[in-house]
């Protein structure tokens, strides 16, 4: 494993828990932050060519890690690979970077469309590959192209169209490429304008969502027809705990870590709430967030 330290900062036995928005998950046998793309590259070779268990994360906000940990690689690109850079309308970001500092970049110049992003907690890898949305946005509105990295590891460009973005999905994520910059279209505003639209979404997410507690954001995807958080709700789990896990009291999509839960009382808890919706609803609630 000492040849990952050629690519960037080696990590070993780091808890998981340290990094992940829940707060939970042991240890990783190795975490790599590869310090520009050819690096990411190199690993994921290595990775591929000792056929070693890996996996690529951005900022952890949509993963549930093993109390047990990831007996593997974990390529992180949380705080590496975060270039931003601003042409015209366009705005280009490297995978690492967060949706924040893009929409807060695009502010600066006074570039509207990304104000939706600004209070989702994830990467632009992934944000993109998930086709992050919230409020009146998604990410599919303002992407141009994606470069990204098919399973091959070769250098690929797609445009919006051939992303073929669906409701927190695309063919990136079908296929398992991985995402390494992408490129954003958006229009001149005025600055206030946007600087008062994304306070405002900021205020409307932290009065109806727990931004006070470790979680995942939205546990599970908006059924057909319904909303995850309304189900769970009618179903009498509003401030429902199991163990250190549980239901927000505040909004019920969200299942969130109330008191050192560990990650098995966290699966336990989804899995309760789809039982308990299914049996009152005849609802299947389906994860968003990722098992790792
Ligand atoms: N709307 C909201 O308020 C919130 C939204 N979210 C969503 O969760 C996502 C979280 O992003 P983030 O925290 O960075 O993701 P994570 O680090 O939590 O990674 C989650 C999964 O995304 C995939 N992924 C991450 N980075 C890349 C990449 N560069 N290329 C390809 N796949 C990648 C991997 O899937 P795989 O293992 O399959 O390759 C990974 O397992 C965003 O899409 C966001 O929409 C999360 C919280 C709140
Ligand atoms: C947080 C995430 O994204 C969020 C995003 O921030 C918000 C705001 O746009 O809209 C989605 O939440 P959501 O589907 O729960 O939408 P909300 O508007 O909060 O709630 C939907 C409906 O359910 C009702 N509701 C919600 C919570 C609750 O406890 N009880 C209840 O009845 C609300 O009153 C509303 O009528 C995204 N979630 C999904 C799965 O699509 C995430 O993906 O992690």
């Amino acid at each position: 494993m000492k040849e990952f330290e050629k690519y960037g900062k080696v990590l070993k036995n780091e808890p998981l828990k340290k990094y992940t928005s829940f707060k939970t998950g042991g240890p990783a046998n190795l975490i790599l932050f590869p310090e520009s793309e050819e690096d990411l590259i190199s690993a994921l070779k290595i990775c591929k060519e000792r056929n070693l268990k890996h996996i690529v994360l951005g900022n952890c906000t949509n993963v549930l890690a093993k109390d047990e940990g990831f007996d593997g690689v974990v390529i992180m690109l949380k705080g590496v690979l975060k270039d931003i850079s601003v042409s015209g309308d366009l705005v280009t970001a490297s995978a690492g970077a967060t949706l924040r500092e893009v929409a807060e970049h695009a502010l600066e110049k006074s570039l509207k469309g990304l104000e939706f992003a600004h209070g989702i907690p994830g990467s632009v890898g992934g944000g993109v590959i998930m086709n992050a949305g919230a409020y009146d946005g998604e990410l599919k509105d303002v992407v141009e192209s994606v470069r990204l990295l098919d399973n091959d590891l070769n250098i690929i460009e797609l445009d919006n169209k051939e992303m073929n973005f669906g409701y927190r999905q695309s063919i990136a994520q079908e296929k398992g490429y991985i995402v390494l910059s992408a490129k954003f279209k958006l229009n001149k505003g005025n600055y206030e304008e946007i600087k008062s639209k994304m306070e405002d979404l900021m205020k409307r997410r932290s009065d109806k969502q727990p931004l006070d507690m470790p979680s995942a954001g939205s546990t599970f995807r908006r059924p057909e027809g319904y909303f995850a958080g309304k189900l769970i709700d009618d179903s009498g789990l509003r401030g429902f705990t199991h163990g250190g896990a549980g239901i927000s009291e505040k909004h019920c999509g969200f299942v969130v870590n109330k008191n050192n839960a560990t990650s098995k009382e966290i699966k336990e808890t989804i899995e309760i709430v789809q039982k308990v919706v299914y049996d009152n609803f005849n609802v299947k609630l389906v994860r968003e967030v990722k098992y790792i």
